[in-house]
C-alpha cells in the first residue's frame, strides 16, 4: 500500500513513512493511493468479533509489510487494553433507531483515544526497530493534546509539543494536558485560537530546516494513521447493528473533519452508509459551505462545545480531493486561495460531496437545551459535542434507516455546561479523582512561529 499526497506533488510513501512523516512536503496530506474494499461476506464475518479482532481486519490492509500479522495483533491489544469498558466502543439506545457510540472510554475520556493509543504504540514499535527519534508537534482544541500526551508520555524515542489556545479548552482538558510530570510532554499555551496552533504546525512543517533538524512528526489528524484507527468504530457499531444487510446513517460533530472522514473511507470500503451527517456548531463554516459551495472562514467564536470551535478544518482537504476526482493540482489552487480569504467550490464537486454528506448545525441555546432533554427523556448526561450531533441527528433521520450518533467524549470533561443544563455535576472516573489538585506545567506563549520553533529547538536539545 503506498501513500499519496492530496496536492500531487509530494513523494510516494509507505504506511510507516506516511506515519512517521505528519503533513506531505508539498503542504497536502497523505491518502492512499487505493482504498481497500470488503465484500459483503467479509463484513458480515466481523459480526460478534471482539473491537481488537475488528481493528485487525480493518486496518491490516492499510499498513503492507511494516509489520507482521503478530506485531500488528500485539500492537492492537495493548493499545485497547486501557479502555475503561471491554465494548471499547459500546453503544446505547436513545429510541427506536437512534443510538449513541460512545467514544469515551479510553484513558482521556474522549474518542481521540482509539487512535492515539495506537499510534503511540505503533510509533514506538517503527522507532525502536530504526533506532531513530522524533519531535511531535501538534495543535489542539482540548482532546487532541491530552490524548498525546497520555499516549506518549515517558518514551524515550519522542519529545511531544502541543499547542492549545490559551483559556480557551475546559479545565479538565487544560490539567490533562499541564499535570503529567513526565519531562518529555511540553503543553504550550499559546495566544489565539484553535485555528493559530494548527496553522503554526503547519508553518513548522513547511520550514524544511525546522523539520529536518528536528525530525519533525504530527499526531494530528494531519497524519493518516489517527484517520485510519477511527474507521473501526463505524464498521464496529453498523455490524453490531445489522450490517450489511441494513443500512446505517452516522452524524458527527465535527471540526476538523477528521472523524467523519473516516466515515467516508468505511464507506468506500463497503460499509453500507446511508447518509454521513456533519454536525457543526455555530462554527458553522463546513454545513455553510456544504450548502452554498463558500468556504471562507470568517472567525472563531468560542462555544460551549470548545473542541469544534474551529473554522480551517484540515481534513476536508482530503474530502476536497476525492471531490474533485483526485486531482492534486486544483486542490493545491482551492489551498492557495484559502491563504486569501477562501474558495468557492466548483458546481460538480458540491455536487459529489453533497451526494455524500448532510450537514446542519446548532446554536449555544440549542445545544444546552438538547442536554437537558436528554437527560429528562432517557437519562442520558452528555457532553455539548454529542448533544450538537444529538440535535443535528434528529433533524436528519429518516423511519427506516437507524442512525448512530458518535458521542465524544465524556460529560466529565465539560462539567460546567453539563450542570448548567442539567443540575447534575458530572464526575470523573475514580482514576482521575485528584485531577484538580496535581500540580500544572505549562509554558504560555505568543503566536509566533520563530518563538516557538526556538522554544522546541532549545528544549529537545537539553
Ligand atoms: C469532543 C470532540 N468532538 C468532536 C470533535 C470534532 O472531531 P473532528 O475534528 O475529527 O471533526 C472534536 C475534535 O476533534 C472533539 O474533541
Ligand atoms: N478537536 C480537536 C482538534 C484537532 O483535531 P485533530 O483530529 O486534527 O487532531 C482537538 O481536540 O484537539
Amino acid at each position: 500500500m503506498k501513500y499519496i499526497s492530496t496536492r500531487g506533488q509530494a513523494p510516494v510513501l509507505s504506511f510507516e513513512e506516511a506515519m512517521l512523516t505528519g503533513l506531505a512536503r508539498d503542504g497536502g496530506l497523505y491518502v492512499p493511493e487505493t482504498i481497500p474494499t470488503l465484500d459483503k461476506a467479509e463484513i458480515a464475518a466481523l459480526a460478534g468479533l471482539s473491537y481488537e479482532e475488528t481493528a485487525f481486519r480493518i486496518m491490516r490492509p492499510y499498513i503492507g509489510d511494516t509489520f507482521t500479522d503478530a506485531e500488528f495483533r500485539d500492537i492492537i491489544a495493548k493499545a485497547y487494553a486501557g479502555f475503561g469498558h471491554t465494548a471499547r466502543a459500546p453503544m446505547v439506545q436513545l429510541d427506536s433507531n437512534h443510538f449513541l457510540l460512545e467514544l469515551f472510554h479510553g484513558p482521556t475520556l474522549a474518542f481521540k483515544d482509539f487512535a492515539m493509543q495506537l499510534i503511540g504504540q505503533l510509533f514506538q514499535a517503527a522507532l525502536k526497530r530504526n533506532g531513530s527519534r522524533v519531535t511531535i508537534v501538534g495543535a489542539t482544541s482540548g482532546d487532541t493534546g491530552s490524548a498525546a500526551i497520555e499516549a506518549f508520555k515517558g518514551l524515550d524515542a519522542v519529545d511531544v509539543f502541543i499547542l492549545f489556545p490559551n483559556g480557551r479548552v475546559s479545565e479538565v482538558q487544560r490539567r490533562q494536558m499541564t499535570t503529567p510530570a513526565e519531562a518529555n510532554v511540553h503543553a504550550l499555551a499559546v495566544e489565539g485560537h484553535f485555528d493559530d496552533c494548527q496553522a503554526r504546525v503547519k508553518d513548522m512543517f513547511n520550514d524544511f530546516d525546522f523539520r529536518d533538524g528536528v525530525k519533525l512528526a504530527g499526531v494530528n489528524s494531519i497524519n493518516w494513521a489517527r484517520v485510519l484507527a477511527q474507521v473501526v468504530y463505524y464498521f464496529y457499531s453498523a455490524v453490531a447493528l445489522g450490517a450489511p444487510d441494513r443500512k446505517i446513517s452516522f452524524t458527527v460533530p465535527t471540526g476538523n473533519f477528521g472523524d467523519i472522514f473516516a466515515g467516508y473511507i468505511a464507506k468506500r470500503m463497503g460499509l453500507p452508509i446511508d447518509r454521513l451527517v456533519i454536525a457543526t456548531n455555530q462554527n458553522d463554516i463546513l454545513h455553510r459551505c456544504l450548502t452554498t459551495g463558500e468556504y471562507r472562514p470568517d472567525g472563531v467564536i468560542p462555544s460551549i462545545s470548545p473542541s469544534m470551535d474551529i473554522q480551517v478544518s484540515s481534513n476536508f482537504e482530503r474530502a476536497l480531493f476525492y471531490a474533485y476526482g483526485q486531482d492534486g493540482a486544483a486542490v493545491s489552487q482551492l489551498m492557495d486561495e484559502l491563504k486569501n480569504g477562501g474558495f468557492t467550490v466548483s458546481q460538480g464537486a458540491l455536487q459529489a460531496l453533497q451526494e455524500l454528506f448532510d450537514s446542519g448545525n446548532c446554536s449555544e441555546a440549542e445545544t444546552s437545551a438538547t442536554i437537558t432533554d436528554m437527560f429528562a427523556t432517557t437519562g442520558e448526561l452528555m457532553c455539548p459535542h454529542t448533544a450538537v450531533a444529538v440535535k443535528v441527528a434528529n433533524e436528519h433521520r429518516k423511519t427506516d434507516v437507524p442512525m448512530i450518533t458518535l458521542s465524544t467524549a465524556h460529560p466529565a470533561k465539560f462539567p460546567a455546561a453539563v450542570k448548567a443544563a442539567t443540575g447534575v455535576h458530572p464526575d470523573l472516573p475514580a482514576r482521575m479523582a485528584d485531577l484538580y489538585e496535581r500540580s500544572e506545567r505549562v509554558t504560555e506563549i505568543g503566536n509566533d512561529l520563530a518563538a516557538l520553533e526556538s522554544l522546541i529547538r532549545e528544549r529537545i536539545q537539553n
